[in-house]
């Protein structure tokens, strides 16, 4: 059996031009561009890259892209006073900072201090508490992008066995939440779950976000089943000054002789963060312009 694949840089290509319609409307209505300010501190250059790329797709939807970089030595109470001025500006509907931050600064101090109705990251705890409890707020970019992929994938989802792989607050726990919202039965599996190979064999659907390179093999993953790889690894460069292969957390071509379908990497959810982001903020957008929109292109 061979899978297919899940064509995440499709499925966001296709939703990034559903929201550019979207921001053209918005835009004669409010008589405004939705605004996304993103906020980098330091020079690590993946989130330089991520930056970069946001900035491009917020243009090219025809959003405003507010960018501030910041050096690495800035202080924590000058990134904290450039929130309060990004939270106070009319103009911008999602604010975003960059992560990860250098060791000097607080996360938990930088996400909590954005306001919880421009927070498109999802990470304010305030959001995170919506989540939990059904209530609507926003959900953070890379579990709603895989989200979307299964429910393109598989329709309806409810009474499937999922299994989430990772207990972080940015992707598992969000994931087993959204899992939970659309009535699968979720198991949150993580570093001490004993036996993780039998667990994932039970699961309809499995979502690996642990960080470790090709940790979930093929013979772990049950017939047919759906494989979401939320994993970005880089490898050793085979030559010096080469770049390293990326890879997942999933062993690819293991799964992909056992699955019924799994995202690649990169290519499957990576591309779906920043599609994610675009809508989250133009659904901000309309929310503080009291403008309706049409749920379901988004
Ligand atoms: N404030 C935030 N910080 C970070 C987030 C986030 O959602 N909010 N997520 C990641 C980085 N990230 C966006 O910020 C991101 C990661 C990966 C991709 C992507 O498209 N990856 C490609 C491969 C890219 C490559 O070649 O390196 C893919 O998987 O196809 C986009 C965005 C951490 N920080």
């Amino acid at each position: 059996m061979t899978a297919s694949i899940i064509d995440g840089k499709a499925f966001a290509a296709a939703l990034r031009e559903r929201i550019a319609t979207q921001v053209a409307s918005f835009h004669e209505a409010a008589g405004r561009a939705p605004g996304l300010a993103v906020v980098l501190v330091g020079e690590d250059p993946a989130s330089a890259v991520y930056v970069r790329s946001k900035h491009k797709a917020t243009v090219a939807a025809g959003m405003g892209s507010f960018e501030h970089k910041l050096s690495a030595d800035v202080s924590q109470d000058e990134l904290l006073a450039l929130i309060d001025t990004l939270n106070a500006d009319d103009r911008i509907d999602g604010i975003l900072v960059q992560l990860p931050l250098p060791d000097h600064i607080d996360e938990r101090a930088v996400t909590t201090r954005i306001d919880p109705d421009k927070d498109v990251d999802g990470f304010h705890p305030v959001n995170a508490g919506r989540l939990a409890t059904g209530l609507y707020g926003f959900v953070p970019c890379t579990p709603l992008g895989c989200l979307m992929l299964l429910k393109d994938q598989l329709g309806d989802l409810a009474g499937l066995d999922a299994v989430v792989i990772g207990r972080s607050n940015i992707v598992g726990k969000p994931m087993a939440a959204l899992l939970t919202k659309e009535s699968c039965t979720v198991t949150l599996a993580h570093s001490k779950t004993k036996d993780l190979s039998s667990v994932v064999r039970r699961a309809d659907i499995v979502v690996a976000a642990v960080g470790r390179a090709e940790m979930i093999k093929g013979d772990w993953i049950k017939p047919g089943a759906t494989v979401i790889d939320v994993g970005i690894n880089r490898e050793a460069a085979p030559v010096e000054g080469s770049n390293g292969r990326l890879v997942g957390d999933v062993d690819f071509a293991g799964a992909m002789q056992v699955a019924g379908a799994v995202t690649p990497v990169p290519g499957g959810v990576g591309p779906m963060t920043i599609a994610v982001l675009l809508r989250n903020t133009l659904v901000s957008a309309h929310r503080r312009a009291r403008v309706p929109y049409d749920k379901d292109a988004l």
